[in-house]
């Protein structure tokens, strides 16, 4: 039995409510902002900021994280490649369900590899994917390790574990790049105050 409908007998309907109804009704652009980086770089912890800070301002906003998906509509997938890219096509595209929604929806997963980022980019045409990049170094991510899985995979316990035994790809033109001044981790509030300040700029905080 094919699992795979034909797309002659598949057709698009359109809806009279518009993605632009919703944004004048939120006051906002519904938009991806995709976080992007290393397990234990502070992607969820961006995440939750930015989430907050967003919520403060009274805008609507709802996080994907890689870690809570992986409980419920990826907990099929593991760590191959292939898994990985099907991980990152599916958040992608519930990521533009939600932009599609008005809302400004905050993905927050490791996403290693450039052509699965770049696919989900291609879904938002408009600059309505916004790319966050937590440049943080490995060892930076390592010593924290708040899950030990860093240190599991040194061990050779887990295999394939990004940034030690499989590949990350930086982004090469991303909108937004988190790293170190001077040597020091910036705080939460200001890393998300850095993604508010662009995103005003850019004036998807306002209809
Ligand atoms: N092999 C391997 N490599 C990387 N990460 C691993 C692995 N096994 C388990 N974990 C845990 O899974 C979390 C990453 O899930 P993601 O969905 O973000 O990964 S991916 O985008 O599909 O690469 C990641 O969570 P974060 O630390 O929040 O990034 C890890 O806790
Ligand atoms: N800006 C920051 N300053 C200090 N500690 C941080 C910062 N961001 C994250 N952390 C800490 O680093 C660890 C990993 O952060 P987390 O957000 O879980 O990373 P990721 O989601 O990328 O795996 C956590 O213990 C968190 O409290």
């Amino acid at each position: 039995m094919s699992t795979v409908g034909n797309p002659a007998n598949i057709f698009w309907h359109e809806n009279p409510v518009r993605k632009a109804d919703r944004e004048k009704l939120l006051n906002q652009q519904g938009c991806v902002v995709w976080i992007t980086g290393l397990s234990g770089s502070g992607k969820s912890t961006l995440a939750c900021s930015l989430g907050r800070e967003l919520q403060s301002r009274g805008k609507l906003s709802y996080v994907l994280d890689g870690d809570n998906l992986r409980h419920g509509l990826n907990k099929n997938l593991g760590f191959s490649p292939e898994s990985r890219t099907e991980n990152i096509r599916r958040t992608g595209e519930v990521a533009n369900l939600f932009a599609d929604a008005g809302l400004i929806c905050i993905a927050s997963l490791i996403s290693p590899y450039r052509k699965d980022r770049d696919a989900c980019r291609t879904l938002l045409p408009d600059k309505k994917f916004i790319e966050v990049f937590m440049n943080m170094p490995l060892q930076l991510c390592e010593d924290r390790d708040p899950k030990g899985l860093y240190k599991l995979a040194r061990e050779g316990k887990i295999k394939g574990f990004t940034g030690i035994d499989d590949p990350y790809e930086p982004p090469l033109n991303c909108e937004i790049e988190l790293q170190l001044k001077d040597g020091v981790v910036p705080t939460p509030h200001e890393m998300a105050g850095q993604v508010v300040s662009y995103m005003e700029n850019e004036g998807f905080l306002e209809a």
